[in-house]
């Protein structure tokens, strides 16, 4: 009998607190970090299939490889190999439909690793425990474990090492979009720059972070939130300046740039204002879209799993 196609939902990360030290050996930074799940999710679906290989459909498919250096194409070669399959001749085909935008700081890739993980382990019937699919995740990249595990957490080391935070509230965001995307390394290595030939701004300890989030009052959040990615993404992207303020100015508590941008992320008192922040921001005419998403979400999760009703979250296009 064939198996039938499982399909797994997972969302997009905001970096709440991002600290970045300096590069490793291994070109790596260390970091402390605070990671929350939002409500933009992209949906993996993986089947048994003669003809293996990837599509992709939905907001900026068009930009996303559908060869081998694909990262759900990596994590299937991983499993494959782990399990005793040829990876060249898995037999399974992934379809990623998109919802969180590429390329933009919120561990869209990733996101997609970590549902096909999860999604292979129920199609091959692997058994693999969380634990072990995070030992898999880590291997595929910084932010792939903390797409699995979801929620809010505190991520350190390369980001890979995490440990879950009390987060006694859903916040409301408003995400700005920008145009395009910016590069991971590209923003890392902008970093590392501006610090050789400055002494840039470093966000300081997490541990108030953690007791505002813990408090569940968005106005103390707000006051908190920090990113050392920032100066670099703005120094290569010059417009986002703007955005950030733009936000402020339509009313949000607070803006990040989301890990390495150009993803802006704003910080709203309650559901009512995000979507007034949203339309506002959306008039400004500073960035590509708007949309309003809320945290913590669950992470990677098969689709059978959920609840049959999930109400649509509002959106709103510039
Ligand atoms: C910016 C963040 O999204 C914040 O959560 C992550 O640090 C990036 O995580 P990611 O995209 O999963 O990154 P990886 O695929 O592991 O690494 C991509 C590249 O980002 C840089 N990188 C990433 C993580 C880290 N702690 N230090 C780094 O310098 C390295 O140049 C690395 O070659
Ligand atoms: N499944 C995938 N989805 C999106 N991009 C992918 C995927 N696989 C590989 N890529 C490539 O990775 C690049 C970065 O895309 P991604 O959406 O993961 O960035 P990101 O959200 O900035 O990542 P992060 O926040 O983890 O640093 C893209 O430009 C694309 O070429």
């Amino acid at each position: 009998m064939v198996p039938t196609p499982i399909t797994v939902r997972v969302p997009a990360k905001v970096n709440l607190h991002l600290s970045v030290g300096d590069a490793r050996p291994d070109g790596y930074h260390e970091l402390v970090t605070v990671f929350q799940a939002l409500s933009m999710t992209d949906e993996v679906t993986v089947l048994a299939a003669e003809e293996p290989g990837i599509d992709v459909q939905g907001e900026g498919a068009d930009s996303v490889p559908t060869d081998a250096t694909n990262l759900a194409w990596k994590a299937v070669r991983l499993l494959a190999e782990h399990s005793g399959r040829d990876p060249e001749e898995p037999g399974v085909r992934v379809s990623i439909n998109k919802g969180i935008p590429v390329a933009g700081g919120m561990a869209g890739g990733s996101a997609d690793a970590a549902a096909t993980l999860l999604a292979l382990n129920q199609l091959w019937r692997l058994e693999l425990g969380r634990d072990e699919l995070s030992e898999f995740a880590a291997k595929l990249g910084s932010d792939v474990p903390f797409s699995l595990q979801g929620g809010t957490a505190l991520g350190t080391g390369r980001g890979e090492r995490l440990v879950p935070v009390l987060a006694r509230h859903t916040f409301h965001w408003v995400i700005a979009l920008d145009k395009e995307g910016l590069s991971t390394p590209a923003a890392y290595g902008e970093l590392d720059r501006l610090r050789a030939e400055s002494r840039p701004n470093r966000v300081g300890e997490v541990e108030p972070l953690l007791e505002a989030l813990a408090s569940g009052d968005p106005r103390q959040l707000a006051l908190l939130l920090g990113n050392d990615l920032q100066a670099a993404a703005v120094s290569l992207r010059p417009g986002l300046r703007r955005t950030l303020r733009a936000g402020v100015q339509a009313g949000a508590l607070a803006g990040i740039v989301s890990g390495s941008g150009p993803t802006c992320a704003f910080l709203c008192t309650d559901a009512d204002a995000a979507v007034r922040v949203a339309a506002e921001l959306s008039g400004a005419g500073v960035c590509r879209t708007v949309r309003v998403a809320h945290g913590p979400v669950p992470g990677a999760k098969l689709v059978s799993e959920e609840p049959a009703h999930r109400p649509t979250p509002p959106q709103v296009h510039a």
